[in-house]
């Protein structure tokens, strides 16, 4: 009975009724702060410390992995079990089924996970074959263009990736004629060729094995017996159909969310699930949950304020539970250079009373913003760590480590031509050509082929022995060692690490470090399931912020990335006309949605808001206005570090009522949504991808062209499908 106690101190009424309602159908409504995260993780404890539920019972799905780590670790300070069951996000837990069942679709437990640098790895090799070149499509858009298709076009595609043999996957690949056609059929050759799964693929997969083994499907239902979800306001359709599966046996599905920070809809998540959770599952029970522990009562006036502005939401304000704080600053800058001068001088003289620089924030719309605020900061001598930009896992030197232990447990195509040659053991392209077709010949995998004509006279004056030698002896120490001796172990004997100091690559150095570092974290949060395999198949869906903590630095990061994070110190910048919200926006949905991110973007501060803007122009030539959002809020509520011109809120404001009537405008009679199937007399068949509001035009992808055209709404289109 105490520890029961225990349990549930700390928790107020509606967080204790979450935690010990177990049974049947639960929604928690809740706000921003309001303590869902606390609620969860407790809950987990609850079942399984008071009802005896084995962790390795219940199912919880986080939004991030960062969510998942911090849930893990501590469940595991909770419960001192190492075991901490399925905490992950959908994507995790899928390869966590496809390790156990893969072997349904004919796959083997070794299927690879695959990021955007494995992808851009086979995309260069579908290039050479065919003679295309980034003229004709780049990298990024070929994976958007995959994306497309997986989810929009071809959804079936996985049917065909399932049941065709190699041979005739190649063979579509080969007669492939359009751009389009030969980048999709070879990605797919490539993938079945190594067995890699890409994100789409993970979810795919899982529900196709549901659906065609009921025996596979009974064996999770039964398992799940109890399932949470996170971040629910931002489930998609596939997502939410695997969550329908997986509670259709016990039926105990717990669901957390909060609609006003629904973000993701522009790739393809609602906030409806939510919502109508209950007309779903019927008997459900709701649990409201509105006292917010995060931020002063200053702050929460302000958040208030600015949400009440979306029209179509459900009314709730945040409750403030802490103590009065400082009132919300705004400052107005006369050009962007000002504004960081401005940001600048805030951090050096909260710094001097005694905040650390880890505990300040500085949030924004998109990343081309932090060129101005870097170099002030540079000059102020702040310390900063920028998240993402590019992610920490697909950097360079972390792709060719994880590739190194990924050849030792799998011996596969991708990772073999990536690290072959590196450090340069002078297996150049000739010879790469030449194991490719001996392999092909004798349908073999590349390490096989080297392996196999080792004594061939074209392996004079290389490294290769060595490199067979080297990856024979590091699977040898591979058995019985931990993930990170492993790696250890790699970095040395390879020679990469003597590599990178040679070059004088310190940042390099210092990132293989942090790969260390996590890589140890991972193993004490794992427990026992920390084997080579199990980390390889989840390192694949972390990113950058999945690593330990950079030191005593100021964080930068999209709002988007900030998202179920808390600073003491938040400033949110460049909060103008064409940047916050985005000049993208084009809809009065979308423009939901960036008030939505702005209201996450503030909830997201502890002590301490400062917002602010500067004149000047867009990367688009237009006058830069303070953002709609600090004219939504009641002014009284603001501190200014000086007035706003009249002026220019009169400007503004004419800016944002000229705008807001030409997003409903044009988009009330329109014909065709986003998603649609439409045909062109000249273009062909494609689908809608976004309505540019702004030029009167659709956005379409045509199915048989590379880019994306821009067609007047006047045009004559025709619905399909
Ligand atoms: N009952 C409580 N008493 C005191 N502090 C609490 C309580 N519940 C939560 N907190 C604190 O409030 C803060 C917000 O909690 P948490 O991160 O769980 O919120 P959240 O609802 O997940 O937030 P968001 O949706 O905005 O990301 C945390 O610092 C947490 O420690």
């Amino acid at each position: 009975m105490e520890d029961w106690q225990d349990l549930l101190e700390g928790l107020n009424d509606a967080q204790r009724e979450a935690v010990t309602t177990t049974e049947g159908f639960v929604r928690v409504l809740a706000g921003a702060g309001s303590g869902k995260t606390r609620a969860l993780t407790h809950r987990f404890a609850y079942l399984v410390e008071e009802l005896g539920i084995l962790p390795g019972n219940i199912l919880c799905v986080t939004f991030t992995n960062k969510a998942a780590t911090e849930m893990r670790s501590r469940i595991h300070a909770l419960t001192g079990d190492n075991d901490t069951g399925y905490i992950n996000t959908f994507h995790g837990f899928c390869v966590s089924i496809l390790q156990e069942d893969s072997h349904a679709v004919g796959y083997p437990k070794s299927f690879l996970v695959l990021d955007n640098a494995d992808i851009d790895d086979m995309l260069a090799k579908i290039y050479e074959e065919r003679g295309l070149t980034l003229r004709d499509m780049t990298y990024g858009q070929a994976r958007d263009m995959f994306e497309m298709r997986k989810l929009v076009q071809q959804p079936d595609y996985y049917k065909e990736l399932i049941a065709l043999p190699l041979t005739a996957l190649k063979e579509k690949y080969d007669r492939a004629q359009t751009k389009q056609d030969i980048l999709f059929y070879g990605y797919l050759y490539e993938e079945k060729k190594c067995f890699g799964l890409d994100y789409n693929d993970l979810i795919k997969f899982s529900l196709h094995i549901f659906a065609e083994h009921e025996d596979i499907r009974k064996k999770w239902q039964q398992r799940l017996e109890y399932i949470m979800i996170d971040e629910f306001q931002d489930i998609d359709e596939p997502q939410y159909r695997l969550m329908n599966v997986l509670c259709g046996w016990h039926k105990n599905l717990f669901v957390v969310g909060d609609p006003d920070q629904t973000i993701y809809t522009w790739r393809g998540a609602s906030g409806r699930y939510l919502l109508d959770f209950d007309t779903h599952f019927p008997g459900t029970k709701t649990i409201y949950m509105l006292e917010n522990y995060r931020s002063t009562p200053e702050i929460l006036s302000v958040v208030n304020s600015l949400i009440a502005k979306n029209t179509s939401r459900i009314e709730k304000d945040l409750v403030p539970v802490k103590g009065h704080g400082h009132k919300v600053i705004c400052h107005h800058a006369t050009a962007a250079s000002e504004e960081a001068s401005w940001l600048a001088g805030e951090m050096a003289r909260l710094h001097e009373e005694g905040v650390a620089y880890r505990e300040m924030a500085v949030l924004y719309r998109a990343h081309y913003i932090t060129r101005s605020i870097e170099e002030q900061l540079l000059r102020a001598e702040i310390p900063y760590m920028i998240y993402s930009g590019v992610q920490f896992f697909a950097r360079r030197e972390i792709k060719d480590a994880l590739s190194y232990l990924r050849l030792l447990a799998y011996r596969d195509d991708l990772s073999f031509l990536r690290v072959v040659n590196v450090p340069k053991r002078n297996i150049g392209q000739r010879r790469r050509k030449f194991l490719t077709e001996y392999a092909e010949a004798h349908e073999m995998t590349l390490y096989q082929a080297m392996q196999a004509s080792i004594e061939d006279p074209i392996w004079k004056g290389t490294k290769a022995r060595e490199f067979l030698q080297l990856v024979e002896g590091l699977a040898d120490v591979s058995e019985g060692a931990s993930v990170s001796e492993v790696l250890a172990e790699v970095l040395d004997r390879s020679g990469y690490e003597a590599m990178l100091r040679t070059e004088g690559s310190q940042a390099r150095l210092d990132n293989l470090a942090e790969l260390k570092q996590s890589v140890r974290e991972y193993e004490v949060s794992c427990g026992e399931e920390a084997g080579l395999t199990d980390y390889l198949a989840h390192a694949a869906l972390f990113t950058n912020q999945d690593v330990g903590d950079p030191g005593d630095k100021v964080k930068l990061m999209t709002v988007h990335t900030a998202k179920g994070l808390e600073f003491p110190y938040v400033f949110l910048v460049a909060l103008n006309e064409g940047v916050f919200p985005s000049r993208k926006t084009r809809t009065p949905e979308a423009m939901e949605e960036e008030r939505r991110l702005a209201f996450v973007a503030m909830t997201r501060a502890e002590k301490g808001l400062y917002l602010s803007d500067a004149e000047g122009l867009n990367i688009d030539g237009s006058m830069r206005y303070p953002s709609r959002f600090i004219l939504d809020i009641d002014h009284a509520l603001l501190d200014f570090t000086a007035p706003l011109p009249e002026r220019l809120v009169r400007a503004a404001r004419d800016f944002v009522r000229a705008s807001a009537r030409r997003l409903s405008r044009q988009t009330e009679s329109l014909a065709f949504r986003e998603g649609d199937r439409v045909t062109h007399r000249v273009f062909g068949d494609g689908t809608v991808v976004a309505i540019d509001a702004e030029k009167g035009a659709y956005v379409i992808h045509f199915d048989e062209l590379a880019t994306n055209r821009s067609i007047a709404f006047r045009a004559k289109l025709q619905k399909i499908g």
